[in-house]
């Protein structure tokens, strides 16, 4: 899959900005606050309907302006599709092939990308919400119906809880409305639970090569899924269902007092484990970024397998950030097959000794120029 063109208007800090990229490696260079990472971000925008940046579509309307427009062209083995976004204060309007799509879970998915920053070597031993985050948007790219299912448990769960607070606050004692809701949580919930479980163990089995390779063969990588409901591996939908019912029904006395939903696929984590320790908590910054890297090269492989198409990678100032091994490894691990944005202030030595042809645009105030070879 890749990007072809990107139209922007009165996106961030740029009026109106038209490019055409390369199919291989395209790099944004410039100072400081340039409007680098303004470009990465709208790449992702386009493609997930949300920054990574920011909660609030807001932000990425220009200052002193009243809507923002990303568009871009999207090439598949076997088509051509526009998209577009549209962000007001009306809301926003996503469409494909110009046509104005009801539900986000419809447009997302044409456009896949992968985005590696500095933050996302937090993803080892940062907040269990990271590794939250991290699953439902990788996984909900590439499966549309776990997109919607985590959107319908984000809304039961709200609806739950503001319940839960009113019986918390006496203002109510009928708990058949909880039970309806615990119904719709517990059968919304089940199908992410199960579809984590199987997406973590694909992750798992590509990560792990690519982990071993990065370590010279000397660790091992696993993927531990640590739900805070207590089911079995081996579990299918009515097992998992059971045992959510069964683990909510037995916290429910201490989820009135305290008026909040205490267990379900929103208080699970993710841990890392290298040769049989958790790596966030034992391991060096060195074996985090490993893993860190590791797992996102192996997203890269399974959205292919599971898209048939590769995805494009972001890379957001991360080069700098990682030693030279593992900069080869990453280089390596895309050249020909991947098309990729990385935005630097300048390339690192590695960079400009494995990337062949890059398509280079220099940033200055909102500005871009294209560098021409001499
Ligand atoms: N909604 C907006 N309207 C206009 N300008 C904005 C808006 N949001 C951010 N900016 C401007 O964009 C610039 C920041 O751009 P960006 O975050 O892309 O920096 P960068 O080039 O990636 O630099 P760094 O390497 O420091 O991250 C800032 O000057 C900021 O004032």
């Amino acid at each position: 899959m890749e990007l072809e063109s990107l139209t922007l208007k009165n996106y961030r800090n740029y009026g109106d900005l038209t490019l055409e990229f390369s199919d291989g490696v395209n790099v944004f260079l410039g100072e400081n606050a340039q409007g680098k990472t303004n470009l990465l971000e709208s790449i992702y925008v386009l493609a997930l309907a949300r920054s990574h940046r920011t909660s609030s579509d807001k932000d990425l309307i220009q200052w002193s302006e009243k809507e923002a427009t990303i568009s871009g062209r999207v090439k598949r083995a076997i088509s051509d599709t526009p998209l577009s976004l549209n962000f007001s204060n009306k809301g926003k309007k996503a469409r494909v092939n110009h046509l104005e799509q009801s539900k986000l879970s419809q447009y997302i998915g044409q456009l896949n990308v992968i985005l590696f920053a500095p933050e996302d070597l937090e993803l080892v031993k940062g907040a269990p919400s990271v590794r939250r985050r991290f699953i439902d948007m990788e996984f909900g790219q590439m499966n549309p119906l776990y997109l919607y299912n985590t959107t319908q448990y984000k809304r039961i769960l709200k609806e739950r809880n503001a319940y839960l607070k009113r019986l918390q606050l006496k203002q109510t004692t009928d708990t058949v409305f909880l039970d309806v809701l615990s119904e719709q949580l517990v059968n919304v919930g089940a199908q992410i639970l199960l579809a984590r479980e199987s997406f973590l163990k694909k992750l798992e089995q590509a990560a792990q090569p690519i982990h071993a390779e990065i370590s010279d063969q000397r660790e091992t990588l696993h993927l531990v899924y640590n739900s805070s409901v207590n089911f079995d591996e081996k579990d299918d939908l009515a097992g998992v269902t059971a045992a959510f019912e069964a683990a909510l029904l037995k916290q429910r006395a201490r989820e009135i007092m305290m008026g909040s939903t205490l267990l379900g696929p929103h208080r699970d984590d993710l841990q890392f484990i290298v040769n049989d320790n958790d790596v966030a908590v034992f391991g060096s910054q060195g074996q985090q970024r490993t893993t860190a890297l590791a797992v996102k090269l192996a997203e890269i492989d399974l959205m292919q397998q599971e898209t048939g198409e590769y995805p494009v990678l972001l890379l957001d100032d991360v080069l700098s950030e990682l030693d030279a091994n593992r900069q080869t490894h990453l280089l390596l691990a895309i050249q020909d097959k991947v098309q990729t944005f990385i935005t630097a202030p300048s390339l690192t030595d590695v960079a400009r000794q494995l990337i062949h042809t890059p398509k280079v645009f220099h940033v200055k105030h909102g500005e871009i120029t294209l560098e021409t070879e001499n």
